[in-house]
């Protein structure tokens, strides 16, 4: 019962092709099924015809010719447009499929769903993609599945012109051509499981693959000497991918007698007695020709791929199974109307949070307490490892609290909804990412709910300090910021993250009032960091600044500074205070300064605290 559902949700998706395109399809299906039997009796009404005339006047013949070489004509017509027709159809439904995929992993506002390995594996499979060694997608599948109707059409009305003549041709012919086609199938989900049982390796495959081919793994590879090495590495996965579909590949053939055997038997005794019953005189020559084309048609009609049906079932439950890992969602256009156009700053508290990563053991944040003032510049520090980018991730709403809440002006953000939530908060990452979009589109992506606003744009790139680096961009604000696009560029590390901060201080521009960076000046010199740092301070307006930095010289400024350690705050005030009390922050102020006038890294490492 739940193989006819299946199939019946393939057909399902033909509803994506369009009317225009799918009442093509189904007459180039229809019309092809009808083909052989209507070979069959044109060859029969031929035959009868030139038995009937004279040598050396064929005239009447003509008519009957005609119509046969017409229904050949035919066939090759719809041959030639078979291809043009399938491949457009399959476009359509796979790609709405993937963007339904997309749509779905969208639905899942926090990543930790994203994070394992079995939701990876699901929208892999689910989204079919040839490029991750997906040969079988659903648009193949529904496709396959509306051919296998016709192939239907061609074996119904063989069955009528074979029992037209004898009863005993269909259990004969039919029958066996019946069994002939489930065998094929099983051999074909044989041959499918082998496939998938190593999926794992094409991912492997695929990945030495794109860094062999890839500018930024190139330098490594490159510089390393890692070529040959990736290349061997790709190899092997790909050979623990195929050898096994090779296997089975290498058994179906041997095993083939039995198919062969099914097709060549019937065939051979339904042959001999209908063509000895035409040599007897019993029958016509032409009805036995007749006769004898249906009879091959009937085996003909199974020569369909039964792994494209497989295939697209396949990705089908995949994207159930999706559904189930990542769980209803909320349709964005509710989550759009829910949130508030222009946010105001409110004071944001951690209230005892506490937060294990899925799948750990260790504690990273514990009865944490901590509150944002509206407008405040708060900067958080700590040792590497100390929960800092985690503590933002839960601000994000990327991950959810597994004890205590954070509050927006006393309203826990997990009932405020992820996107009103967002639309009040900018947040530049440490992994931050770099898109291959113009420099304006990678500053406006900081805010997609509106509509892009050049001269917020402008203004955010000022602020950031970006103006001179724009300035000497061969084709300013529109000039692609990747290499690999036609009259791209490359920027330095320093220069991206002033873009990004750019992005995050024109989504406070446009309305966000809690911006949130995670080392935003990295890799920017001294000089230029302090700059940023007066920038922020002078543009961020009445919105709240979180600010994680390393370098405590950057920090001492901001409106207070929290430590943290062992998962909570364990100290908070300003800078002055901080060292005033001579605690951690103190120490690890005076080290960093003492490291930074003998002119080395100024950040702190584990076990050089006391
Ligand atoms: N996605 C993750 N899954 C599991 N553990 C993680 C994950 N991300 C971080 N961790 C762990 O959580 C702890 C805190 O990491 P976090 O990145 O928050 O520290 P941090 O203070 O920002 O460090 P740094 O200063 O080095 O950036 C670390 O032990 C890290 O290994």
């Amino acid at each position: 019962m739940s193989a006819v559902r299946d199939r019946l949700r393939l057909l399902a998706l033909l509803r994506g092709v369009g009317p225009g395109l799918l009442t093509l399809l189904c007459g180039q299906i229809v019309l092809t099924s009808m083909v052989p039997p209507a070979t069959a009796i044109a060859l029969a009404y031929l035959l009868d015809r030139v038995q009937g005339v004279r040598a050396g006047s064929l005239a009447a013949a003509a008519a009957p010719l005609l119509v046969f070489a017409g229904v050949l004509l035919l066939g090759h017509v719809l041959e030639a447009v078979r291809d043009p027709l399938v491949y457009a159809a399959q476009a359509r439904i796979d790609g709405k499929h993937r963007a339904a995929v997309a749509r779905l992993a969208a639905t899942s506002h926090t990543i930790d769903a994203l994070e394992r390995p079995e939701v990876q594996r699901l929208i892999r499979l689910a989204r079919a993609d040839p490029e991750n060694w997906t040969e079988r997608t659903p648009g193949a599948g529904a496709v396959a599945q509306l051919a296998e109707f016709g192939r239907a059409i061609t074996l119904l009305s063989s069955a009528v012109v074979l029992a037209a003549y004898a009863w005993w041709l269909i259990p004969v012919l039919v029958l066996p051509a019946v069994l002939y086609q489930q065998l094929n199938r099983m051999d074909s989900l044989r041959w499918y499981r082998a496939w998938r049982s190593n999926s794992g390796a094409a991912l492997h495959a695929g990945l030495w693959y794109d860094a062999i081919v890839s500018p930024s793994e190139g330098k490594d590879i490159r510089v390393f000497g890692l070529g040959q090495w990736a290349l061997d590495r790709s190899e092997e996965h790909i050979h623990t991918l195929y050898d096994p579909v090779f296997a089975v590949a290498k058994h179906q053939i041997r095993a083939h007698w039995r198919q062969l055997a099914l097709l060549l038997v019937p065939m051979t005794v339904a042959f001999l007695a209908v063509s000895q019953a035409a040599a007897r005189g019993h029958r016509s020559l032409a009805v036995a020709m007749a006769v004898l084309s249906a009879g091959a048609a009937v085996y003909r009609v199974f020569g369909g791929e039964p792994r494209d049906v497989i295939g697209g079932i396949a990705s089908l439950h995949a994207f159930d199974g999706l559904r189930a890992q990542l769980g209803p969602g909320t349709p964005a256009a509710v989550l759009e109307a829910e949130a508030d156009a222009a946010p105001s700053a409110v004071p944001v508290r951690f209230e005892g949070v506490g937060f294990t990563y899925p799948g750990a053991s260790r504690r990273v944040l514990d009865e944490l307490d901590l509150e944002i003032r509206p407008g405040e510049l708060v900067a958080i520090v700590g040792l590497n490892g100390a929960g800092k980018s985690t503590l933002i991730k839960l601000l994000a709403g990327l991950y959810e609290p597994d004890r205590g809440r954070i509050t927006a002006d006393g309203v826990d953000i997990a009932t405020l909804g992820p996107v009103a939530w967002r639309r009040r908060i900018a947040v530049v990452f440490q992994d931050f990412v770099r898109y291959h979009l113009s420099a304006a589109d990678n500053v406006a992506l900081g805010n997609a709910a509106v509509p892009v606003d050049r001269a917020a744009v402008r203004a955010a790139a000022r602020d950031a300090g970006l103006t001179e680096v724009l300035d000497r961009l061969p084709d300013g604000w529109d000039t692609p910021l990747a290499r690999t696009r036609t009259g791209g560029v490359d920027l330095s590390g320093g220069q991206w993250q002033q873009v990004v901060l750019a992005r995050a201080l024109y989504a406070v521009r446009t309305g966000a009032r809690l911006l949130v960076l995670d080392e935003p000046t990295a890799h920017l010199d001294v000089r230029t960091e302090f700059e940023v740092f007066e920038r922020l301070a002078a543009h961020k307006g009445d919105a709240s600044v979180v600010l994680i930095s390393h370098r405590l010289s950057t920090v001492r400024q901001a409106d207070r500074i929290v430590l943290l350690e062992g998962g909570r705050v364990v100290e908070s005030g300003t800078h002055e205070r901080l060292m005033a009390a001579g605690g951690r922050y103190a120490e690890m102020f005076t080290i960093q300064a003492d490291r930074f006038n003998r002119g080395y890294d100024d950040r702190i490492e584990e076990g050089e605290l006391i």
